[in-house]
């Protein structure tokens, strides 16, 4: 019995050898192709940061041969260094009772210097400006208070309901940057004095462009491309200031161009006056068939449901151009503004900014409390508190301040009442 169960169990023992084995051979090439993938990448990590090394030391070499290149390898890359070409003084020290954009508080008023540091002579590169009667800013969002944002938000005209970031105003976007268009009321130098702006004080501005209806305004775009000349011998030289409408313009004639500046040249053919009568027909009929707000207002009897209410596109005064319906029929209701008696009079006791009253307080920006009552009704009607303070606070009393006084107001059902009208106590935030 002895010799057979040795044999049993040097049998089973081989059979163990042989399965270890085996299982040392899967594992041996399981850690080659770990080691062959760790190499792998290693070698296109070393080769990545080799690039960037090689990069880096061109931008560094190309910098400081040439400056300007230097900076040109930046803006490529998508990194640019901004450097804000002033800061806004304006009758808005806090965020609270800002308006939410330019077109509520028209009266509110602004001044913009450009910094000697961005040019050795800052008026010059204002010369001409003044023929603008308006100015877009690009500026940072400096109080955000923190770099976050989220791809949905809740504009407080939604009264909670939410959006993408990109279909609204928010001050919380990635990069920071404003945009308002300001009315420029006139230039002194290197200043620059704005009304109907939405800014704080202290908001780095990054640029300025002035408004140009013709290029800015969709209408405009629309009735340049519509008006063209023809030519005779147009060639195939572009004529300069000439414009083609894309790739549709060429299936109609080769000699037709569409102008930018002229309207029908003399040399039309009828052709071309049946073509421009019909382009007209079918501008009209679109301009007949959008309803424009004026059309809807009084034949629309029912509140929309707020999913529709969301998504219906709203034409406006120009039939060229579409908004979201919210921006101009916003479920967050307009408010009615009233001042107490006593908010009145303290209200007019404040005086124009030239005033030599030293007795009573004075206007930094507004030119009297006429503006300044006008600057609170729009504030106050487009309902400043966010949606949290409007649904959930039971407390109803609103501070803010505009220019040099501190205004407090309560919220009733659809109104906004004036309690006090105080001048500020500290002057130090508006700079
Ligand atoms: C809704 S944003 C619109 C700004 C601009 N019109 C735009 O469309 O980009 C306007 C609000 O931004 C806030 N605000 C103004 N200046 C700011 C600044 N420098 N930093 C952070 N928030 C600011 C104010 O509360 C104001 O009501």
């Amino acid at each position: 019995m002895a010799p057979c169960s040795c044999s049993e169990q040097i049998r089973r023992l081989s059979q163990q050898v042989a399965v270890m084995r085996k299982e040392m051979k899967n594992l041996r090439q399981h850690l080659e192709s770990a080691v062959r993938a760790h190499r792998k990448h290693m070698a296109s990590l070393q080769s990545e940061l080799e690039a960037c090394r090689q990069g880096k030391h061109e931008m560094k070499k190309t910098a400081e041969k040439d400056p300007q290149r230097g900076a040109e390898f930046s803006l490529e890359k998508g990194h640019i260094q901004t450097v804000p070409i002033g800061y806004i003084s304006s009758c808005f020290s806090k965020k609270n009772g800002t308006p939410r954009q330019p077109a509520v508080c028209m009266s509110s008023r602004a001044a913009l210097q450009i910094q000697p540091s961005v040019f050795n002579n800052p008026d010059h590169a204002l010369a001409g400006l003044e023929h603008y009667s308006h100015v877009w800013l690009i500026f940072l969002f400096h109080k955000n208070g923190h770099m976050s944002y989220k791809a949905k938000v809740k504009p407080p005209r939604l009264n909670g309901q939410k959006v993408g970031v990109y279909s609204t105003r928010s001050p919380h976007r990635p990069n920071a940057i404003g945009l308002s268009l300001a009315k420029l009321e006139s230039i002194t130098g290197d200043t620059l004095h704005l009304s109907g702006v939405d800014l704080i004080a202290g908001t780095p501005v990054l640029d300025i462009k002035p408004y140009i209806p013709d290029y800015d305004s969709p209408s405009a775009q629309t009735n340049m491309s519509v008006q063209y000349e023809t030519t005779e011998d147009a060639g195939d030289s572009e004529p300069e200031g000439l414009q083609c409408l894309g790739d549709s313009s060429s299936e109609l004639d080769p000699k037709m161009r569409f102008s930018a500046s002229g309207g029908l040249s003399e040399h039309s053919g009828s052709v071309f006056s049946e073509v421009l009568a019909e382009v007209r027909d079918y501008l009209q009929q679109g301009a007949l068939c959008v309803e424009t707000l004026a059309d809807r207002r009084p034949s629309e009897p029912e509140p929309e449901p707020e999913s529709q209410r969301a998504s219906r596109l709203c034409y406006g005064a120009d039939s060229y151009s579409s908004v979201a319906a919210w921006i101009r029929n916003p479920p967050a209701a307009e408010l009615s503004v009233r001042f107490t008696p006593t908010a009145e009079e303290e209200l007019r006791e404040f005086q124009p900014p030239e005033s030599t009253d030293a007795g009573r307080p004075k206007f930094q920006f507004l030119k009297g409390p006429d503006e300044a009552a006008a600057a609170v009704r729009g504030i106050l009607s487009a309902d400043p508190r966010s949606v949290y303070r409007r649904t959930r606070c039971s407390d109803r009393l609103f501070y803010f301040s505009l220019d040099t006084a501190d205004v407090t107001c309560w919220f009733g059902d659809g109104f906004a009442e004036v309690l006090r009208v105080r001048p500020v106590q500290t002057q130090e935030c508006l700079s």
